[in-house]
């Protein structure tokens, strides 16, 4: 099944609003009803494939001539315009289609990927890796006007080896993370992997962006995982990963995670697996603060014993209920005060016997009141829904859009503070108040991540509102010492922020090694890097 081609996931699954949200939105933000009803889908007006017959074929014969390999009709081209952000669904819902791929073709191999990359350079055509399309940052538009390729990589869907001795598997880029899951438990494993986008988000889209899922506290960040991948560049293939760790110079596989498709095409990924746990068990905790309960986290982080999933949602997450999208309004109507944390732990019966035991003494040593399992069942029954709690408020005429950053613990009061501060201010300055909602859901000994929700009346011109909230937080993240993105990329969203936070000699660096694997600059233009 496709993704909803202006909103998220699966149309059957659409989420409406309770009555206590859509009063709150009416009578704290200001929300008015309005009719924001998309564009249909078939009266979008989309320019005819600019591809010329030559470039065809040199595509179908890179695809070995097979029926459906290259497709250039208007529907798939506008299903891999763009990505999941706020504004990229506000644009496609007014059929705003600018920058919509000449082709899409949809190789089956490594070997058919270097083909299209060779028939690409041949014919000038620039190319844009697209996995499961959810990205958030700009990822899958180019930063530049031109003809481009869409390759999407939904054929290559295989698992290509388990080694069940060293305990790792080689997934193909295209498989959706529940097919890679379910082809692993087949065999009795998991990945470990369960970021937001779950449902759709692809291996391959993980490594190009550093994903981090909701377990990462136990399992690590995506990048953590992985142990080997290869890459298709236009100059050849690049393969890394021949032992998990080596000191043989450089690490090149951290050149290719995180490179979003500037650097080359991701064919292949080694990831280490784990047993499929035997108990899986989630639980709520509450605090009388942010601040208390985010020195709970750091407690737990630092000295153990980690839970496998560990998140904490300000005062203002709590009341909305944010954390349980299933059931969003309940706590409002409850009016809970404080911070809710989630606490979960998967593993063996002992294992997370042990670890729960250990970690409820530290979180109740730090102010902790043990709010039974019902909250954290409820977040894991609700993980994936609130993607389509989006699509129901921008049907309502508010604007609903995250953003996310991590720092050092040290610094996280104060770059919190000044990103609420500054999305506060710039929209209320818009004249539209809105209402900014923490989590803390990526921990690490050192630091842990922020992730914001923000949601406020549209207004006149709601993309040029976002625009400048969003200006707003990325200088601030950048002056409190934040990264610009702790797990969605770069893209071509957070591309001049990122140039800013790694500097001249570091994008110089980066761009030698993008000239050498891909000197003509066919990829991904502009995401990443600016163009040279
Ligand atoms: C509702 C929602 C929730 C989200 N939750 C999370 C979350 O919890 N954690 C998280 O980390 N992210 C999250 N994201 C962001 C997004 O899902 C991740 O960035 C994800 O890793 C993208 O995977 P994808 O397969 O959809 O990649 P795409 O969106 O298709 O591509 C992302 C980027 O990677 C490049 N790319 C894709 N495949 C390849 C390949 N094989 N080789 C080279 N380059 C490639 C693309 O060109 C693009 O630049 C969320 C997004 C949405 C919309």
């Amino acid at each position: 099944m496709d993704m909803l081609w202006n909103g998220w996931g699966d149309p059957a699954r659409a989420t409406p609003l309770p009555d206590t949200v859509t009063g709150l939105l009416r009578e704290l933000l200001g929300v008015k009803p309005r009719d924001a009803a998309s564009v249909p889908l078939a009266e979008i007006d989309v320019p005819a494939s600019p591809l010329d017959e030559a470039a065809r074929r040199a595509l179908e014969a890179a695809v070995g001539d097979r029926a459906d390999g290259v497709r250039t009709d208007a529907e798939t081209r506008i299903r891999h315009t763009r990505g999941k952000s706020t504004p990229d669904l506000l644009r496609m819902r007014t059929g705003d289609t600018a920058g919509t791929p000449a082709a899409v073709v949809l190789p089956d191999s490594h070997d058919e990927v270097l083909a299209v990359l060779e028939a690409c350079a041949g014919h000038g055509l620039a190319l844009v890796p697209f996995g499961g399309g959810t990205s958030v940052v700009g990822g899958l538009a180019p930063g530049r006007d031109g003809t481009f390729v869409a390759l999407d990589l939904r054929r290559m869907n295989r698992l290509l080896d388990l080694d069940e001795v060293s305990r790792t598997a080689t997934l193909q880029p295209g498989l959706r993370a529940p097919e890679a899951e379910a082809l692993l438990a087949e065999h009795g494993y998991t990945l470990g992997h369960f970021p937001q986008s779950y449902e759709w988000a692809t291996i391959g889209g993980f490594a190009a962006t550093r994903s981090s899922g909701q377990a990462s506290a136990g399992y690590g960040r995506f990048d953590e995982m992985v142990l080997g991948l290869t890459l298709a560049t236009p100059e050849g293939t690049l393969d890394t990963g021949r032992a998990p760790r080596s000191a043989a110079g450089p690490d090149l596989r951290q050149l290719v995670l995180g490179s979003e498709g500037a650097f080359g095409v991701i064919t292949s990924v080694t990831v280490r697996v784990r047993p499929v746990p035997k108990v899986r068990r989630y639980e709520g905790w509450r605090f009388a603060s942010f601040d208390e309960g985010a020195a709970a986290l750091r407690r737990l982080a630092q000295d153990g014993p980690r839970p496998t999933v560990l998140r904490l949602s300000d005062e203002t997450e709590t009341l909305i209920g944010l954390a349980q999208p299933d059931a969003i309004g309940a706590s409002l109507a409850r009016q809970d005060a404080g911070c809710l944390a989630v606490v979960g732990f998967e593993g063996t019966e002992e294992d997370t016997a042990h670890r729960r035991d250990g970690a409820a003494a530290v979180l109740r040593e730090g102010g902790g009141t043990f709010a039974g399992e019902e909250p954290g069942e409820r977040w894991a029954h609700g993980r994936y829904s609130a993607p389509y709690l989006r699509d129901s408020l921008l049907d309502a005429g508010a604007l609903a859009e995250t953003l996310e950053t991590a720092t050092y613990w040290s610094r996280l009061p104060a770059l919190y503070a000044a990103v609420r501060d500054a999305l506060t201010g710039t929209l209320t300055g818009a004249g539209t108040p809105p209402l900014v909602m923490c989590h803390i859901s990526h921990v690490y000994e050192n630091g842990a991540s922020l992730y914001f929700t923000v949601v406020s009346a549209q207004g006149d011109d709601a993309l040029a509102h976002w625009d400048r909230a969003k200006h707003a937080a990325n200088e601030a993240i950048l002056a409190a010492g934040g990264t610009i993105t702790h797990h969605h990329g770069v893209g071509t969203d957070h591309r001049d922020w990122y140039v800013r936070e790694a500097g001249p000699l570091g994008v110089e660096a980066l761009r030698a090694v993008k000239r050498s694997l891909d000197p003509a600059g066919l990829l991904s233009p502009g995401v990443l890097l600016p163009e040279d």
